[in-house]
């Protein structure tokens, strides 16, 4: 199988860009994830070139990967961010990015953060629940400030991905039901202190066909056109995020392609003219990244053989949570070992911690292995469990590697505790 294009074997070592993934992790350690500014300018470059000469917004969905280096880099390149704490809201401000590029999106918002966002002005607010509308209302007023909210509307469409990233079925907690959507709307235009400026849909992740974002939109229009009727002018459409990556031989629609479709549609039904907003999160970085593991031990039995690595369940979460597959190479073949079929698992005290199964592997310990698309999703749900520090992160530009992130220590992990007396 290809390797992404910023992994290329050079004298039989796996490079990021041009730096050599062995030496990395000789000079830094392991579990260490490396990234490549590359990879991710480029992805980015899909959706700007599909929404090239439209009113737009890319507002990076910062939860796939919300390390500052990478947010500076991606705002320095012209995204606004897609929030969903108060703690991102302060990730995204010391990233450098404009408070009215900043929306804020998720289902429970509380007063704190709504008044914290209000204070330094970000663009746009996505109201996903009536409760949550009245509540923005009453804090803005207070505050003396007036919210721009779109709403995310439920377009119960089908992404066709894993039950637990699906987000756009009636079943999800995301949303406001398809035929609550009037109703909502009336009430936000009637809102004192909130200005209804879009609409807002978010259907999954890893979504790798164009079917359901074409379903999406036209459920979304035929949304808008009603909305419209009512009095209100929406002045954006918000597609939300969700496009996959290839873990596995997955073949997702490419961006600026995607783009095309929907364009044309937006166009046909009439609403070519309004600014689209977009909150990509995994496609912009999760190809971008790999884990880099040391091989610990070897242990082969009569039914398994478990290959032992330093990187574990708390560093790349996705495998336990999900069944997600990643790709798991060495980062220098090797002639002197036959390959065996291998479970490759983390020291964590759980079963559910594997990071690969069933993996043809020639290694030995103290090898390192790369896993490959960890950009997204790994670091940024990385925990301390086992008193694990989290890893370090170096960022990948041509020929320079940059420390981004430190390895953390038990001392920084006990920073915050109390000890008894
Ligand atoms: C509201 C919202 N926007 C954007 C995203 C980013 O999604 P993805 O990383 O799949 O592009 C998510 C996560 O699925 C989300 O919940
Ligand atoms: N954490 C999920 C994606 C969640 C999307 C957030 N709305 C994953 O790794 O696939």
């Amino acid at each position: 199988m290809p390797l992404p294009a910023f992994l290329t074997q050079r004298h039989g070592e796996l490079h990021v860009e041009d730096v050599s993934l062995d030496a990395l992790a000789r000079a830094h350690g392991t579990p260490l994830f490396v990234y490549s500014k590359a990879a991710m300018l480029q992805a980015l470059g899909a959706y700007q070139r599909g929404l090239a000469g439209r009113a737009h917004l890319i507002c990076y969905a910062m939860k796939a990967n919300s390390s500052l280096a990478i947010l500076q880099t991606l705002v320095r390149a012209g995204c606004g961010l897609d929030i969903v704490s108060g703690g991102e809201l302060e990730r995204a401000l010391a990233a450098g990015c404009a408070p009215e590029r900043i929306i804020f999106s998720g289902v429970g918002k509380t007063r704190a953060e709504m008044r914290r966002a209000l204070a330094v002005g970000i663009g746009c607010f996505n109201v996903e629940s009536r409760a949550e509308l009245a509540v923005l209302d009453e804090v803005a007023r207070a505050a003396g400030r007036r919210a721009r909210v779109s709403i995310r509307v439920n377009p119960d469409v089908d992404a066709r991905t894993h039950p637990y990233i699906s987000t756009g079925l009636k079943d999800n907690k995301f949303g406001i039901a398809h035929d609550e959507v009037i109703d909502t709307y009336r009430q936000a235009a009637a809102c004192e202190s909130l200005d209804v400026v879009g609409i807002d849909c978010h259907i999954g992740s890893q979504i790798t066909q164009a079917g359901p974002y074409l379903d999406a939109l036209e459920r979304v229009l035929d949304l808008v056109e009603a909305i419209e009727l009512t009095g209100t002018r929406l002045h954006h459409i918000d597609f939300g995020g969700g496009l996959g990556i290839d873990y596995h031989g997955d073949t997702p629609p490419a961006a600026d392609e995607l783009w095309a479709k929907l364009l044309q549609r937006l166009d046909v039904r009439g609403f070519g003219d309004r600014q689209i907003m977009i909150e990509p999160g995994r496609s912009i970085v999760g190809n971008a990244g790999v884990c880099l593991t040391e091989v610990l031990y070897q242990k082969p039995g009569e039914h398994k053989n478990f290959l032992i690595v330093d990187a574990a369940m708390n560093d790349l979460p996705r495998p336990a949570m999900y069944q997600a597959y990643h790709r798991i190479e060495p980062v220098r073949s090797r002639t002197d070992t036959t390959a065996l079929t291998w479970d490759v698992v983390g020291p964590v005290c759980e079963s559910g911690d594997w990071l690969g199964r069933d993996r043809e592997l020639a290694v030995q310990p103290g090898d390192v292995l790369a896993v490959l698309s960890a950009g997204a999703y790994c670091m940024s749900m990385a925990s301390n469990y086992n008193t694990r520090g989290r890893a370090a992160e170096v960022l990948v530009d041509g020929a320079q590697a940059t420390v981004i992130r430190q390895r953390e220590t038990a001392a920084d992990q006990m920073r915050l505790e109390t000890p008894l007396p």
